[in-house]
């Protein structure tokens, strides 16, 4: 799957949308045992949600919105299939979880590609299943550390961080994610699926049996105005940054 949605790969809702059926329709296609997920943006592997979906809108657009990414977030880190994210670019927060759910993360060698959960540098929090999906990959204290910071972390550090699994030429970064691919498609599906299930299944469960209140939590943080005007200030950031 390559994320093509410029000028940042930003998660809307429509791309959130678009992106779990896109999900859902390999899950059910029997011939369809693994996916590689990378980006057709030059630079830039996704910038997380979209900011301004979770800007000046609706009670009733905040619960959408979040139950869609909650749904994105279920299916990829649920998945039966092999994921392997091929990430060829900067990937922040959200874009950051899609890399974390995946089974294997392979990283363009470029120090200017930086990942991690930057979420408190926008002032807003890391809901506990962005957190519980970092701990499971990079530990307690590194996740700690990293999310109390907001660190983005560039692509060496977040190698040696044990964020991503390895670093390769941007030009070799296809190549590589087909050949470890190959290597986990090895193994018989039952035995990995059973695998990936049993080392994944409390975090799951742990969002569907606490979704609606996930949501109303949402709802309630984004709505503040203290929130909006952090979140307003940053976007103002991003593009002062820019001119
Ligand atoms: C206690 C109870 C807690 C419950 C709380 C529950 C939930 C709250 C938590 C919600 C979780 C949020 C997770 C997120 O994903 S938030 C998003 C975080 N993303 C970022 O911080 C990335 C911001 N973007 C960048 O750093 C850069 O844009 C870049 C990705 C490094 C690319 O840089 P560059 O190539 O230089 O491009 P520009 O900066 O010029 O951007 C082009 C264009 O795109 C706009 N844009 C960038 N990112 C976003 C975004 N995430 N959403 C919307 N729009 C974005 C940027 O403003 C530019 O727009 P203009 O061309 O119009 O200026």
């Amino acid at each position: 799957m390559k994320f093509k949605s410029p000028p940042v790969n930003s998660l809307s809702l429509e791309f959130l949308t678009e992106f779990s059926i896109g999900l859902e329709k390999l899950e059910n296609n029997r011939a369809c045992r693994g996916v590689i997920i990378t980006s057709a943006v030059p630079k830039i592997f996704s910038s997380g949600l979209d900011i301004t979906e979770m800007c000046g809108k609706s009670v009733e657009h905040y619960g959408e919105f979040w139950r869609a990414v909650q749904e994105m977030w279920l299916r990829l880190y649920g998945s039966n299939m092999v994921t392997v994210a091929a990430v060829n670019g900067s990937s922040p927060a959200g874009g950051c979880l899609i890399a974390l759910s995946c089974d294997y993360r392979i990283m363009a060698e470029n120090p200017k590609f930086s990942i991690g959960l930057n979420e408190a540098q926008l002032g807003i929090v890391a809901p506990f299943w962005f957190k519980d999906t970092f701990v499971n990959v990079v530990g307690h204290r590194i996740a700690e550390r990293s999310l109390q910071l907001g660190s983005l972390h560039p692509a060496p550090e977040a190698q040696r961080l044990g964020l991503v699994d390895e670093l390769v030429p941007e030009e070799k970064l296809m190549e590589k994610a087909a050949a470890v691919m190959a290597q986990w498609l090895a193994l018989p599906d039952h035995a990995r699926q059973l695998t990936k299930t049993m080392m994944r299944k409390a975090v799951l469960d742990r969002l569907v049996a606490h979704r609606e209140e996930d949501i109303k939590n949402f709802i309630t943080f984004v709505s503040k105005e203290s929130i909006q005007k952090s979140l307003r200030m940053y976007m103002e950031m991003l593009k002062k940054r820019k001119s």
